[in-house]
C-alpha cells in the first residue's frame, strides 16, 4: 500500500472514525491529555483512521508505509500547522508550501554543505569544551535549560556569527519554546479557542512580538559579510525577479532556524544524558570509546567517523524522543492504500508511534543503541524511522544537528558522568517535540 496519486474509484474504502468523539470538541480533548497514548492507540483502529480537531476531520496513518507515502507523495503539503504557525513563523521554511518554499530553501541550502558543516563544527566543539571546563566535580547542572542554552549558542555562533548577549539569549530562551509548544496545542484546538481573549492566547502573542523584536535586533546588527547563514540569507536573490530577500523575509528565516534548530537539538541532547544515566552498559561502552578517541580532549569533526557507538547512541536518542505529530494536506485528490482522499483533506501521523510501534521495532521500550548496527537497520522499512521528516520538508539541519548533538556528548562525557539527582523522576512534557521535565544532574569527574 503506498500514497499515488488518485488513478480511478477500484478499491475505495470509508475510513473509520475513532470511538469517543464529542460534540465540538471532537477528539481534541483526548488527543491533548493523552498525548503519546492517543497516537500510539491509533493503530488498533486500521492502517488509515479519522480523528476529529474540533468539528475537523484529520485522516491519520499509523503503518510505515503509508507514512513514508505522505512524506514523499507529490500531492501532499504541509497543513493546519502552516496555517496556524504563520503567525509565529511568516514566510520562513516550516510555514511555507508550493513553489515559494522551494525557491525559499534553494537559497538557504548552502549554509548547510559540507564546507560549512567543517567550520560550524569548531564552534560546536569549542562551546563543547568551555561547557566541560566550566564544571568542578559534585556541581548540580540543569541538564535541560544546559542542553537548551548549549542549542541556542551553536545556532548563534554558527549561523549568524553572533555571540547572543546574556539578554538575548534569556529572551530567546524564554520565548522560543513557546512558539513551539503554544503553536501545537493551537494547531490541535478548534479555530475558535485561537480567537478567545483567554491567558494562552496572549502568551503566544507576547511570545511571538518579543522574538520578533530580538531577532529584529539581531539581523539589524550583523555585516552580513562572513560565512554563515545570516549573510547567504543578505546576499540571496530570486531566481526570477533578482530582488534580495525583504527584511521580514529574513526575518521570518530566523525566526524559524532558531527556533526549529535550538529547541529539536536541545532536548535530544538533555534526552542522551538521561539515557546514559538510566543505561549504566551504554554509558560504559560510550565512556570507553570515548575515551580510546579522545583521551578528555574536544571532539572534533574528524572524530565523528571513530565514534560509531556514540552515533548509534545519537541515533537511539532520535528513535526514542521524535516529533510527535507530522502534519500535511492533500494538494489534489490521492489514493493512500485503499483510501481515496480528495484535494484538501489534512492528513496526520505519529512519528513518536511509529518509532515506538513493535511491528517494527523489537523491544520499543527498550533503549538499544544496537539496533542501528548497519546490518539490523537494513531491516527497517521506510517510515519506520523518520526522525528528520523527508521529501521535500526533510529537515535541512539533520547533518548540522546530528553533528552537534554528537560532538557536544562526546566531548563532556569524555571529562564527565552525569549522575541524576535523587528524588526528581523525570516525564516527558509533550508537545509538538517531547522535552524531559525538570532534569537536575549531578557532574561526577570521570577519571
Ligand atoms: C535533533 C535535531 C532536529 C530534529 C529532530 C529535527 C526534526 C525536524 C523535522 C521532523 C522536520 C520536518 C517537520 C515536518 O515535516 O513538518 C524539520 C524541519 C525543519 N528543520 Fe529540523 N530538526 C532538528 C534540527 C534542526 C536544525 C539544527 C535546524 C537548523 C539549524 C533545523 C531546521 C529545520 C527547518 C528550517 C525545517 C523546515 C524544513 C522545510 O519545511 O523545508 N532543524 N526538522
Amino acid at each position: 500500500m503506498t500514497a499515488s496519486p488518485k488513478t480511478g474509484g477500484a478499491g475505495k474504502r470509508e475510513v473509520p472514525a475513532v470511538p469517543g468523539r464529542l460534540p465540538v470538541l471532537g477528539h481534541t480533548a483526548a488527543l491533548l491529555r493523552q498525548r503519546l497514548a492517543f497516537t500510539a492507540g491509533l493503530r488498533h483502529h486500521g492502517p488509515v483512521v479519522r480523528v476529529y480537531l474540533g468539528g475537523l476531520p484529520l485522516h491519520f496513518v499509523t503503518t510505515a508505509e503509508l507514512a513514508h507515502g505522505v512524506l514523499v507523495g507529490e500531492a501532499f503539503e504541509k497543513g493546519i500547522f502552516v496555517d496556524k504557525l504563520r503567525r509565529a513563523f511568516g514566510d520562513g521554511l516550516v510555514s511555507t508550501n508550493g513553489d515559494f518554499h522551494r525557491r525559499q530553501r534553494r537559497m538557504i541550502q548552502p549554509a548547510f554543505h559540507r564546507r560549512f558543516l567543517v567550520r560550524y563544527s569548531e564552534t560546536m566543539s569549542a562551546l563543547a569544551d568551555e561547557t566541560a571546563n566550566s564544571w568542578r566535580d559534585g556541581l548540580v547542572v540543569q541538564v535541560d535549560r544546559l542542553a537548551q542554552d548549549i542549542a541556542i549558542s551553536v545556532v548563534g555562533r554558527t549561523l549568524f556569527s553572533t555571540d547572543f548577549d546574556a539578554r538575548i539569549s534569556a529572551e530567546i530562551r524564554e520565548h522560543t519554546p513557546t512558539l513551539i509548544r503554544l503553536g501545537v496545542v493551537r494547531a490541535l484546538s478548534p479555530a475558535l479557542l485561537e480567537r478567545l481573549p483567554i491567558r494562552a492566547n496572549r502568551r503566544f502573542d507576547q511570545a511571538v512580538a518579543r522574538v520578533h523584536r530580538v531577532v529584529d535586533e539581531v539581523v539589524g546588527s550583523s555585516r552580513g559579510d562572513r560565512e554563515d547563514l545570516l549573510s547567504v540569507l543578505l546576499a540571496a536573490r530570486d531566481e526570477d525577479t533578482g530582488e534580495p530577500m525583504s527584511g521580514q523575509q529574513v526575518r521570518d528565516h530566523v525566526v524559524t532556524l532558531l527556533t526549529a534548530g535550538s529547541e529539536t537539538t536541545g532536548a535530544a541532547l538533555a534526552w542522551l544524558f538521561h539515557e546514559l544515566a538510566r543505561n549504566p552498559d551504554v554509558a560504559d561502552r560510550l565512556h570507553a570509546e570515548v575515551d580510546g578517541v579522545l583521551d578528555g580532549r574536544a571532539a572534533t569533526v574528524d572524530d565523528l567517523r571513530s565514534l560509531p557507538y556514540t552515533r548509534r547512541v545519537v541515533d537511539e536518542v532520535l528513535r526514542a524522543y521524535p516529533l510527535w505529530l507530522t502534519l500535511r494536506r492533500t494538494s489534489a485528490a490521492v489514493r493512500l492504500g485503499d483510501v481515496e482522499l480528495p484535494a484538501g483533506t489534512e492528513v496526520g501521523f505519529s512519528p513518536h508511534a511509529l518509532h515506538h510501534d513493535p511491528r517494527y521495532h523489537d523491544w520499543p521500550d527498550l533503549f538499544d543503541p544496537d539496533r542501528w548496527l548497519p546490518e539490523r537497520a537494513a531491516a527497517l522499512p521506510d517510515g519506520a524511522y523518520v526522525p528528520f521528516a523527508g521529501g521535500l520538508h526533510l529537515c535541512p539541519g539533520h547533518a548540522f544537528a546530528r553533528q552537534e548533538i554528537v560532538i557536544v556528548a562526546a566531548t563532556i562525557a569524555a571529562r564527565w558522568r552525569l549522575v541524576p539527582v535523587p528524588g526528581e523522576p523525570v516525564r516527558p512534557k509533550v508537545f509538538g517535540l517531547l522535552y524531559p521535565s525538570r532534569l537536575p544532574m549531578t557532574a561526577r569527574s570521570r577519571p
